[in-house]
């Protein structure tokens, strides 16, 4: 076992000031609403950059050529271009630190759409299965790697499934229809070739005429519009709308019976359907860097999806992430939990499932499981929903953002406000705005107040790691550092950085370009992929000199580093040379 000694290079610490650079005009109460479709990037024509040249690796992601520089210092190190312009203009501590997941769709899939989302801050590109053919979908992921490649991006790739839920089909390819109060419609299970016959909507789960009984409430879509069930005759269902609405292709039907969802044969589908194993097959062969799981009841499916992926020798380590969208999922929290890689709140389709009020509380309380068993966090679905028509959000979904940001969830997540809204590209500035304003706001409330650091129990040799990142983030807060470095292989020393919360962003140096992409959803860390050689004090050395040249850190910042090989913590001022 490699010596576990605390090394405090304290000699090298001295009262530089450090960055301070004003947040007021980068996070204005209105920078979105001057952001009009395409922002054009000023491109910085570093090496780094936009590299003239071929790169070196190029598995979906790629290791950038080193200029003659680089290959004097040493290194080869990946940025996220977008990430170091933001260190540049705004300072460690103007870094956001919640990361933004957005769902790709037909209004954002051309290639200057997805750089738009790229340069304003996405971490991750959401593809929905529910949508869309393997060949559209691929597409968007050659553009998006293309992107990366070429113009010096980390934008990470997740995949969604399609799951069991029950769904109405696509309405002949009308984009919706509108329904009125005391009409009739039919829901058939018959499959039509032609057109469908006017008041007519397709269910694609085979036992809904057989679940369904006369009296049932049939909700569509969480409540835009709602039917009774009044007559069954063989395939077909009638309902009368009692709640007028409109429907929208392949929305989601939940049925409920005396106030409560009905859960009967439906209840036992999987949770992955043969359909979402063939997009997991495509998604492993495209080498998405997530897959999550659209309604999880239980642990059981995550573990077999990660058995599976560990057998496929094309995986490199996809992160499963479960969607917590299903009541059944709500009693079996912790163990999901635990088996997943991550968690998405899919505030959406639970919001059909539970009542309404019990959301937000249901939210809390998974971020906070999630945070005490450090695994990823997303809160998704209606964070800014009146952005799909218009071109400002309600005062009340500013408000709803706050919160998860208050709750320091991992990440945020768009859906059809990116996917085909009328705004996209303002919805997610809107997003960065409030984050960097909540989080400086958070930070200035809560820097004398002591923190919560995480109460985890952990084995060894796990609880050395663990004891070392809960000190180092401690100190960093004590000390007022600029960043925690930590050099990670997998990835995890990193996550345990990030569990703590801590003031400053955590510069995560790995050699895996995979583990690089999947830090894209971690609250706080600013991944960077590094060829880092043995011998530790040397690698920090060049991985200043290399910082220093981009401008990314200046001398005398206030670094603290954390290495899992050598068990150590160092404190050190950058040096001048
Ligand atoms: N790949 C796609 N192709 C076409 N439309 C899409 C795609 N992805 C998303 N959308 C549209 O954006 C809307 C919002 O996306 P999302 O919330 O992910 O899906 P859903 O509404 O099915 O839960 C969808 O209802 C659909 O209209
Ligand atoms: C994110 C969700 O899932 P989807 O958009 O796939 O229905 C949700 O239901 O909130
Ligand atoms: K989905
Ligand atoms: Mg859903």
């Amino acid at each position: 076992m490699a010596a576990q000694s605390l090394r405090f290079s304290l000699s090298l610490i001295s009262p530089t000031p450090t960055t301070k650079q004003t947040q007021a005009s980068l996070i204005s109460p209105k920078p979105y609403f001057r952001i009009s479709k395409p922002i054009k990037y000023s491109p910085i024509r570093s090496e780094l950059s936009a590299p003239a040249t071929k790169p070196l690796v190029s598995n979906g992601a790629v290791v950038l050529k080193p200029s003659a520089n680089d290959l004097e210092l040493g290194p080869v190190i990946e940025i996220d271009r977008v990430v170091e312009s933001d260190l540049k203009e705004n300072g460690f501590r103007g870094t956001r630190k919640t990361k933004i997941v957005c769902t790709i769709g037909p209004a954002t899939c051309e290639i200057e759409d997805i750089e738009a989302l790229a340069v304003g801050g996405m971490n991750v590109a959401r593809l929905n299965m529910c949508h869309g053919t393997h060949e559209w979908h691929r597409s968007v992921i050659e553009k998006i790697r293309r992107l990366n490649e070429e113009k010096g991006f980390g934008v990470s790739i997740m995949m969604d499934t399609q799951g069991s839920e029950i769904h109405m089909g696509d309405l002949g390819g009308a984009s919706a229809a509108k329904v009125e109060h005391g009409d009739v419609w039919t829901f058939t299970v018959r499959s039509y070739e032609s057109e469908l016959p006017e008041r007519t909507v397709s269910v694609n789960y085979d036992g809904f005429a057989e679940d369904v009984y006369i009296g049932d409430e049939l909700i569509v879509d969480g409540g835009m519009a709602r039917f009774e069930v009044i007559q069954k005759i063989g395939p077909d269902v009638k309902c009368l709308c009692t709640d007028p609405g409109l429907l929208l292709p392949r929305a989601n039907l939940t049925f409920w019976r005396d106030g409560r969802l009905v859960q009967e044969r439906n209840a036992m589908l999987p949770t992955i359907s043969a359909k979402d194993w063939l997009d997991i097959d495509f998604g492993i062969s495209e080498g998405v860097d997530f897959i999550a799981v659209s309604f999880v009841k239980s642990s059981e499916v995550i573990n077999h999806l990660k058995k599976y992926l560990a057998a496929n020798p094309n995986d490199s380590g996809t992160y499963v992430i479960s969607k917590i969208e299903n009541v059944d999922s709500l009693k079996n929290l912790d163990t999901i939990i635990e088996a997943s890689d991550g968690v998405m709140v899919a505030r959406g389709d639970l919001g059909a499932q539970i009542p309404l009020e019990q959301v937000p509380s249901v939210q809390k309380k998974i971020v906070e499981m999630c945070r005490e068993l450090n695994k990823p966090v997303i809160v998704a679905s209606q964070l800014l929903e009146s952005m799909i028509e218009y071109p400002i959000p309600t005062r009340a979904e500013v408000a709803d953002v706050t919160e998860v940001i208050k709750q320091q969830a991992d990440a945020l997540m768009l859906s059809g406000e990116s996917a085909m809204g009328m705004y996209p590209f303002k919805a997610l500035s809107v997003l960065r705005s409030i984050s960097l304003r909540i989080e400086k706001w958070w930070r200035e409330e809560n820097c004398h107040r002591p923190r919560k650091l995480p109460t985890a129990t952990f084995t060894s040799p796990n609880i050395v790691t663990n004891e070392l990142c809960t000190a180092a983030a401690s100190m960093a807060n004590k000390l007022g550092a600029d960043a925690l470095f930590v050099y990670t292989k997998s990835g995890y020393m990193a996550s345990l950085l990030s569990q703590c919360r801590p003031d400053c962003p955590i510069f995560a140096f790995t050699p895996s370009v995979s583990a690089r992409r999947r830090m894209n959803l971690q609250w706080g860390l600013v991944p960077f992929c590094l060829n880092f050689p043995e011998d530790d004090d040397s690698t920090l050395k060049k991985t200043f000199a290399f910082l220093k040249a981009r401008g990314m850190i200046k001398p005398g910042d206030k670094i603290i580093s954390v290495s899992d090989k050598l068990q150590s913590i160092q404190v050190v001022n950058v040096p001048r040379e």
